[in-house]
């Protein structure tokens, strides 16, 4: 993973273009099932296998589809993303944003091992990452391009937070501000527009391990949370 580091972030954040290929994104994008969107004022998302409950524990009997799992948690694995998380992987948030859309400043916090991984599908967008505290935080700018993985952990997990800019395009891209603009795939595409990324449909994939889990097996023969 060390090729991949996002420099000048806190410890730590990885950038990987290319995570997927193009047939692999269009095959998911076409698996995404189109009746179980739950719409916010903001975005629309699907909770898979299942919303956590009231006290964030992950009660299911179903684990992922295979759409979510293959090809990419075996690529996970190569690159020993969750090892260290006690169930691997066990949940994953289907976030869509249209144009204009994002998500407030926040932290995941302590429902999940503190490792996310988020692939990115259709549009490109500008993740916002600012230190916690007040006055003087530090921020960076995190390009997100479509079939990118942006792994976050450690202090980067416990010590920021995160958001999307309710906007239509991103502006002032180049080499300064953003974090990880030697790590793109392709830096030509926003040096030849003059450093704008004009938003479109993004859908993004939000990989962690809830810590608590109860399947409804163990709910009915009563042996509780694992
Ligand atoms: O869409 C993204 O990349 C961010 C989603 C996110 O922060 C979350 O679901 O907690
Ligand atoms: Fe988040």
């Amino acid at each position: 993973m060390e090729p991949h580091r996002i420099p000048s972030v806190p410890d730590s954040m990885y950038y990987i273009p290319n995570f997927i290929s193009e047939e692999e994104e269009t095959s998911i994008l076409n698996k995404i099932p189109q009746n179980h969107w739950i719409t916010l004022t903001h975005r629309r998302l699907q909770a898979v296998p299942a919303k956590l409950t009231a006290t964030n524990t992950l009660i299911t009997s179903t684990p992922l589809p295979p759409y979510l799992t293959s090809p990419i948690l075996p690529r996970f694995t190569d690159l020993d993303i969750f090892s260290g998380a006690p169930h691997g992987v066990n949940h994953c948030l289907i976030n869509e944003y249209l144009p204009g859309q994002g998500i407030m400043p926040h932290e995941d916090g302590a429902a999940y091992h503190p490792v996310v991984a988020t692939v990115s599908l259709g549009g490109t967008v500008v993740l916002d990452v600012v230190e916690k505290g007040c006055e003087g935080a530090r921020k960076w700018r995190i390009l997100q391009e479509p079939r990118s993985l942006l792994v976050t952990m450690g202090e980067a997990y416990t010590e920021t937070l995160h958001g999307i800019q309710e906007v239509r395009e991103d502006c002032d891209l180049n080499a300064e501000t953003v974090a990880n603009w030697g790590l793109l795939g392709d830096r030509e595409v926003f040096v030849a527009s003059g450093g704008v990324n004009e938003r479109t449909t993004r859908i993004s994939l939000t990989y962690r391990d809830v810590k608590k889990v109860s399947t409804i097996g163990s709910k009915i023969f009563g042996r509780g949370k694992t």
